[in-house]
């Protein structure tokens, strides 16, 4: 499972029997009809898809160019974390596992696992920074009230990075009757190609609402932020193949790329395997992982899914990074535009909007990958609002 020279399954060897077993099952279950019916009956009824594709027309006037908004935000759970969640869960089931374990940060995946986990009658642990339960409370109680036990991660930094450490030492710890629900396109084969397939669903829609709405065949951009990188993933997947279609990422510059405080994994990374994957990642000179901020915790780490540090490196896609204050400009923009809140992941995708040089007559999709009540304290605190 390699994208070029990146992704692979650099995992210890107590691993390897799970990772197997995995790499063995995926693609039968989900090429399988009684699956594929099954994911799409519930993406359509308990997730609310398909997502809208809406003409932001205020935004365009902005932007002067025609800004279409994948609303990934008003899906069930308020993000695109329940595409991934809801195929994993049905994946976990045909394995016969019976407890599911997850990693964390802004807890919207923790949210869309637990909920899931609800939904089939399943154990659920979500482990989580303990920096990150703090400032993502309302998730947290979220997680609790649908029934999964949320376990702070206290080594390391304390946020995704070491909940992802934590999970992957609990999943080897208990192998036989534990499913590992993977956040986001990283990790080791076969989850990143796994993850990716399944949030592809974003761009199967918005490929053909594009046509039916515009007449036009492509967009002229697709813009996602970039976290580990699912959402991008999906929205670029079924544009892959159509080079007339730009792909731009938003990562998460923090406090800026030189400032040490960043999570700009394209833009300061450097190739080198994080959470068993061969990709782009932010280390000291001794190879250490360097510790990541941002002011949203989705965006918050250091590395990147192999498939984009090879987009990346092959060209077919651009990254740009967006500073924390970019990032609340944006939101804040969308909201007194058009009246939606976005989630702060969502408002870099939004942002890279002042970076790119779009003609008046570009059509532009932008992902908004989740919405932004989580986010309201971080908002109040950070754009003194009257
Ligand atoms: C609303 C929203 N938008 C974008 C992201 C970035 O994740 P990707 O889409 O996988 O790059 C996130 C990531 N959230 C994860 C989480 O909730 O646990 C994240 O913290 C990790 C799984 C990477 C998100 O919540």
């Amino acid at each position: 499972g390699f994208y070029g020279p990146f992704g692979g399954a650099f995992i210890p060897e107590m691993l390897i029997p799970n990772i197997e077993n995995l790499k063995k099952n995926y693609l039968k279950v989900i090429h399988s009809e009684t699956f594929k019916k099954e994911f799409k009956s519930l993406l359509q009824d308990y997730a609310g898809r398909p997502t809208p594709l809406y003409y932001a027309s205020r935004l365009s006037k902005k932007y002067n160019s025609h800004i279409w908004l994948k609303r990934e935000d008003l899906t069930h759970t308020g993000s695109h974390k329940i595409n991934n969640t809801i195929g994993q869960i049905l994946l976990a089931r045909e394995m016969g596992k019976k407890r599911i374990i997850a990693e964390t940060g802004a807890g919207q995946h923790g949210v869309a696992t637990a909920t899931v986990c609800a939904l089939a009658g399943l154990e659920c642990i979500v482990y989580m920074g303990e920096i990150d339960i703090k400032r993502q409370a309302p998730n947290v109680a979220r997680m609790k009230m649908l029934g999964a036990e949320v376990r702070a991660a206290t080594s390391g930094s304390r946020t995704l990075k070491d909940a992802t450490n934590e999970a992957i030492r609990d999943w080897i710890a208990h192998p036989t009757e534990t499913y590992y629900l993977i956040g986001s396109v990283v990790g080791p084969h076969p989850y990143p190609d796994l993850v990716a397939r399944l949030q592809s669903i974003i761009s199967e829609e918005s490929k053909q609402q594009f046509r039916e709405k515009t007449g036009n065949e492509f967009p002229d951009y697709v813009v996602a932020c970039v976290g580990g990188g699912s959402n991008a993933a999906g929205s670029f997947y079924h544009f892959l193949e159509h080079p007339q279609v730009k792909l731009i990422g938003a990562e998460a510059a923090g406090m800026g790329l030189s400032s040490g405080k960043t999570a700009a994994s394209m833009a300061l990374g450097e190739t080198g395997i994080i959470h068993g994957s061969m990709t782009y990642l932010m280390q000291t000179d001794d190879g250490q992982i360097t510790e990541p901020y941002s002011i949203s915790a989705g965006l918050d780490y250091p590395g990147v899914g192999p498939l984009h540090a090879w987009l990346n490196k092959s060209g077919r896609a651009k990254y740009l990074s967006v500073t924390d204050k970019e990032a609340l400009q944006a939101a804040l923009l969308l909201t007194r535009e058009e009246g939606i809140i976005p989630a702060l992941e969502s408002a870099h995708a939004l942002a890279a909007l002042n970076q790119m040089e779009i003609k008046p007559d570009d059509n532009v999709i932008i992902t908004i990958s989740g919405r932004g009540d989580k986010d309201m304290q971080t908002f109040m605190d950070q754009l003194n609002l009257v």
